[in-house]
């Protein structure tokens, strides 16, 4: 479903990312590994069209996105979260879900808040449909909560439920276990998994959490310096010589 080849980045001279080839099936979960700097984030801006390719390209579905805006590519079914955490913190725990199906289009705030512009357009997610996916996500009790005043962990949670509402079939997740703790990881791990097996869609993730990425990944690869230096199993990446040689004394 999702393929990039031979997609390579330059910033000043600086190879961020080089000649990448990654295949992604439907219903697979695989996670993209390596110490700082080696290219993940640049790979992730890349797909969802927040970078253009300095070289080669990405295939969804057959078609050349790589240079398609990021709305343009989330209207194909590519939702993803960022690095910390983007919600309308004044809006409800429920209108924040509603509001993620209109993520897909260029709306804003006041827009979504009003229901008008762009937002009468593209109307919010259905009331029964916000409703299903915050119950996946363990929130239904707190619908009515400001996103802000939610705890860190029920927020990262949130964004999923909110991208999920974009319907997508490939879900990126950026650093999703960042500033958990390891019951909040572990319950972010069933939910990732639940997701997939009920939507049979396809999650790609970046991670630094190494038994998340381990118990949860099907397949995983591994960048340094902007190559890919493995790819397999979780067992044959962590038995790679490679792979212990790049995080020798790093963050692994
Ligand atoms: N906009 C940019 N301009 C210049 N250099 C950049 C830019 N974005 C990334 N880089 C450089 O490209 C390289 C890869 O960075 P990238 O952020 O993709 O790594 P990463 O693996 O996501 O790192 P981290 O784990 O720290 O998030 C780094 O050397 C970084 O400094």
């Amino acid at each position: 479903m999702l393929e990039t080849h031979d997609l390579s980045k330059t910033f000043n001279g600086l190879m961020a990312l080089q000649q990448h080839h990654l295949q992604l099936q439907r219903g697979e979960i695989v996670g993209v590994i390596g110490p700082n700097g080696s290219g993940k984030s640049t790979l992730f801006n890349l797909i969802s069209g927040f970078l253009r390719p300095s070289q080669g390209g990405v295939r969804f579905e057959g078609r050349e996105i790589s240079r398609l805006a990021p709305a343009a590519i989330a209207r194909l079914g590519i939702a993803r979260t960022f690095q910390g955490t983007r919600l309308f913190k004044n809006l409800s725990v429920l209108e924040n879900v509603r509001a993620g199906a209109q993520l897909r289009y260029p709306v804003n705030l006041a827009e979504v808040v009003s229901g008008l512009g762009r937002a009468k357009i593209h109307p919010p997610a259905s009331e029964k449909m916000a409703w299903e996916l915050l119950e996946m996500v363990g929130l239904e009790a707190v619908a009515d909560w400001p996103a802000g005043s939610l705890p860190y962990g029920n927020q990262r949670r949130l964004e999923i439920a909110r991208a999920l509402a974009t319907a997508p079939k490939l879900l990126m997740l950026d650093e999703p276990a960042a500033g958990l703790d390891s019951s909040e990881t572990l319950t972010l791990l069933h939910l990732i998994r639940q997701v997939r097996d009920r939507y049979g869609l396809a999650v790609l993730l970046i991670e630094h959490d190494m038994d998340l990425v381990m118990n949860l990944c099907e397949r995983i690869q591994v960048l340094a310096y902007g190559q890919v230096i493995a790819e397999g199993t979780p067992a044959e990446v962590q038995s790679d010589p490679r792979v212990q040689e790049a995080y020798l004394g790093g963050t692994a």
